[in-house]
């Protein structure tokens, strides 16, 4: 498989503080990679040097295997979007990809803005001024801005923060759409746990500047070790003796109350072993559904163990 990005024990200090300590990794020719962590974890530094826009203080961060700090060539086959989209308020969304489609020297510049107001579904607000938009369509726009030039791989930080769910739900379709059907390669640093379990192939969780998770999503999920169970109960009112009896269990944690019942998460112990104790607790169980960790919660076992070392 083609390395698009290869990122090779990378440390950075600001101050003498360590921000960036040795981390490892490669994204692979048409992947979704998602890129997580908590504030202050160092996803926008680690991206500002894959970009070329900071010197790390060693390793490499090559991408199609060149430096992007002095490849031109190789910058031209990368697209970037950051939170302020890049957007003129006082020009149309029209003007805007026309500015940008100058600036980089796009042919058929007509052709390509058309294709990419139909494409983001800005069509009708071609002439109107982008600082009339919503967050969504600014976003939307932002994107279009960023695939003008047809680049191979596409950076966002944090595409979706700030939008509502529906708009949250058109950018997630038109990252996808890029990737399926434009075949691009997309470095997705995102909060958004539950989108990033949506889109992406694979993702790496960062925290105090390493690498503490690297896999597919499907992976992460199936080998942590944990089973998520979903217990409905006849009377739901019966939930907070039952947070009760599964507190005295053994190997089982995370007690969630839900609309009809609760989720636990279960290490080693059967599920078996959970239904007979809370029947023989007079508690009255309607369903059971097993079901695999989702990332948001595999996200906070890899967040406690780093708090609890
Ligand atoms: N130019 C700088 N000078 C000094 N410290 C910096 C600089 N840029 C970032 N830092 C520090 O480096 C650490 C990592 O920051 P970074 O922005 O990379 O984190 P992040 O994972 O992107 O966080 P967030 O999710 O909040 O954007 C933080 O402690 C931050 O304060």
């Amino acid at each position: 498989m083609e390395k698009v990005v290869s990122v090779t024990d990378l440390k950075k200090t600001f101050d003498k503080k360590p921000v960036i300590s040795g981390i490892t990794f490669d994204v692979f020719r048409g992947e979704i990679f998602g890129f997580l962590g908590p504030n202050g974890a160092g996803k926008t530094t680690s991206m500002r040097i894959i970009l070329g826009l900071l010197k790390a203080d060693s390793g490499s961060a090559l991408v199609f295997e060149n430096s992007l700090e002095t490849s031109d060539k190789t910058r031209a086959r990368v697209g970037v979007l950051f939170e302020n989209n890049g957007l003129f308020d006082k020009l149309s969304a029209y003007e805007n990809l026309k500015y940008y489609a100058e600036l980089y020297g796009i042919p058929d510049v007509e052709e390509r803005i058309v294709e990419l107001l139909e494409f983001t579904d800005l069509k009708s607000r071609k002439d109107t001024l982008v600082g009339t938009f919503s967050t969504g369509m600014k976003r939307k726009l932002g994107i279009a801005r960023a695939i003008l030039h047809r680049p191979e791989v596409l950076f966002l930080d944090e595409p979706t923060s700030t939008l509502d769910p529906e708009a949250q739900k058109m950018v997630r379709d038109l990252i996808l759409h890029l990737s399926e059907d434009e075949s691009m390669t997309v470095f997705l640093s995102s909060h958004n746990l539950d989108e990033v379990q949506k889109i992406c192939s694979r993702v790496a969780i960062l925290h105090g500047g390493r690498i503490k998770a690297l896999d597919s999503v499907e992976n992460l999920r199936k080998n942590s070790g944990v089973t998520n169970l979903n217990i409905t109960l006849s009377d739901s009112l019966q939930s907070e003796q039952a947070r009760f009896v599964v507190s005295t269990m053994q190997d089982v944690s995370d007690f969630k109350k839900t609309g009809h019942g609760f989720s636990i998460a279960l290490s080693g112990k059967s599920a078996s072993g959970v239904i007979s104790g809370l029947c023989s607790a007079g508690i009255n169980i309607e369903e059971v559904v097993k079901g695999k960790r989702s990332l948001e919660d595999i996200y906070i076992e890899v967040m406690k163990e780093e708090a609890e070392l």
